[in-house]
């Protein structure tokens, strides 16, 4: 693909006899906004820990803004601008939302607030500006245990930001959450996405969030790529229709 920011060629892993990423060829265009679909199972996880260091690849490369990173370490795969939002909190739910996003950033800057002033400056205008991206300022001093889920995923996607990511991975952005904070939830994802250029590529099973956003969706079934294209041709795909999406998506 020309002007993927990821490319990823044969990629496969097992667990004992399990091929769980098996044979994967995979490409992001550079400010996509993607989805990975798949029956419970199929590997998306896997592909994910694969992406971001925790899992090694047993065979294939990954291709990051031109840097190979099949083997590389997390640490340097978070610094090369590979982000990732976990379905399982990251939040600290005692400290306020003001205080969750400073500490993260202060871990990414790598400087302590108290002893440097000018970085103490830096970190509190880049938590501040993280803060108004993700739609938090009214929210900022409340502590982050009593946010509802909808405000815990932004905290969660603010998280993530301090890392200035390149490319964006979401486990199920919308799990847990109600029609309306699933809306809201993805229209934050595709801002962050359109005004930032963040490149992003999520996994979910809300069908209908995949289709109203992704402008590619891949579909996986035990560790392989059944099909990739554009929302209307997975809709008319034969294979799509019998491995997952069925009826769901006809009304
Ligand atoms: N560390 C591991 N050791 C052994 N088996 C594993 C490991 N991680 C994942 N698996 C297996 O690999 C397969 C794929 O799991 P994975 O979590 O990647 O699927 P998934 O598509 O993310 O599923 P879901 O939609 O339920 O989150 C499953 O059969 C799982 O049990």
């Amino acid at each position: 693909m020309t002007g993927a920011i990821l490319d990823i060629r044969g990629l496969k892993k097992s667990f004992g006899g399990l091929h769980v990423t098996n044979d994967l060829t995979y490409a992001v265009r550079g400010g996509a906004l993607d989805a990975i679909i798949g029956p419970n199972g199929a590997g998306k996880s896997t592909f994910f820990n694969l992406l971001t260091g925790y899992h090694r690849a047993d065979a294939g490369t990954i291709v990051f803004a031109g840097e190979e990173i099949t083997r590389a370490a997390p640490e340097r795969i978070v610094k090369l601008g590979i982000s990732r939002a976990f379905q399982v909190s990251n939040i600290f739910h005692r400290m306020t939302v003001f205080e969750n996003v400073r500490t993260a950033v202060q871990a990414q800057t790598g400087l302590s607030l108290e002893f440097f002033r000018p970085a103490r400056g830096l970190a509190l205008d880049q938590t501040d500006e993280i803060i108004h991206q993700c739609g938090l300022a009214s929210r900022a001093g409340i502590v982050s245990g009593r946010l509802s889920q909808g405000d815990k995923k932004r905290l969660e996607l603010a998280l993530a930001l301090s890392g200035k990511p390149k490319l964006l991975l979401l486990d199920e952005p919308t799990a847990g959450m109600s029609r309306e904070e699933a809306e809201s939830t993805m229209d934050l994802v595709a801002a962050l996405n359109r005004d930032l250029g963040i490149t992003v590529v999520f996994t979910e099973h809300d069908i209908a969030a995949v289709f109203k956003y992704a402008e590619r969706i891949t579909l996986l079934s035990r560790g392989t790529m059944i099909v990739s294209g554009t929302p209307e041709e997975i809709r008319r795909n034969e294979d799509a229709q019998k491995l997952y999406l069925g009826e769901s998506i006809h009304g």
